[in-house]
């Protein structure tokens, strides 16, 4: 995906989803090798700081050393934390659902992510803009729940893609909108540290569902979400 003048990545030429909700078609977030588990498991805090400790010495560390005495417990606490998301439903933040009657596009872009690869475990980062246009009967969510949702599902061993499809997802389960539109801009750190070393490189992915899809539809969004207005 190359920059746009503005330093933005130019996504106008992102195709969406191919097919709609409820057509039977297979979700990658709800299937296949990106299935991730369905009922949360308690964390485990104690396990990880185990794991840490192996870890540290397995990489020739001392983990009794000074410095590092107190790293397995501070990187548990951190990891429950970073992966909060594992014992949550995300989607039930948009139980929060108000009838005022507003039937038009709502869009809220720059929202804040950070997540972690799950290939290598380390930091990918970067914004999702979320958009839908309410059913009908105009029911919309809370603002700041479009936030959680992100946050909710990035703060999981992700990939990307399946990171975008299950907001998009959990959007039309739960406020059974006309159209939604997720794009995740993002920057991973498996590609800048290490591996093939590509700093500043952004990785976009987009979901769309229901009438989002059409042409027109998609195009107003999309100008409003790179903010090209
Ligand atoms: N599609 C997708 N790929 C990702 C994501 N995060 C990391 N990857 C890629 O996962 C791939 C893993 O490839 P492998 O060949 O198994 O692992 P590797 O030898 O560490 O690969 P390199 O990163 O190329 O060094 C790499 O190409 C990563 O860039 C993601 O969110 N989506
Ligand atoms: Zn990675």
């Amino acid at each position: 995906m190359t920059a746009g003048q503005d330093g933005r990545p130019d996504v106008s030429g992102i195709a969406g989803s191919p097919s709609e909700p409820g057509d039977g078609t297979t979700y990658a977030s709800d299937a296949g090798p990106l299935r991730q588990p369905s009922v949360p498991r308690p964390y485990d805090h104690d396990g990880v700081r185990r794991a840490v400790r192996d870890l540290l010495l397995a990489v020739g560390e001392d983990p009794d050393r000074d410095g590092l005495a107190g790293t397995p417990d501070r990187v548990a606490r951190s990891f429950a934390e970073i992966f909060a998301g594992m014992s949550e439903d995300p989607a039930d933040h948009l139980d929060a659902v108000f009838d005022i009657g507003h039937e038009e596009m709502v869009l809220a872009r720059d929202i804040p992510l950070y997540s972690m690869c799950e290939h290598h475990l380390l930091p990918f980062h970067g914004v999702a803009h979320v958009g839908y246009i309410p059913a009908e009967n105009g029911r919309v969510t809370g603002l700041s729940k479009l936030a959680r949702l992100v946050e909710g599902y990035a703060r999981r061993p992700q990939v990307q893609e399946r990171l975008t499809s299950q907001i998009a997802d959990a959007l039309v389960a739960r406020l059974q909108p006309r159209g939604v539109i997720v794009i995740v801009e993002a920057e991973h750190l498996c590609m800048s540290m290490r591996g093939v070393r590509k700093p500043g490189s952004r990785t976009v992915t987009s979901a769309v569902r229901g009438t989002m899809r059409r042409a027109a539809t998609r195009a107003e969004a999309m100008s409003l979400l790179t903010g090209r207005v």
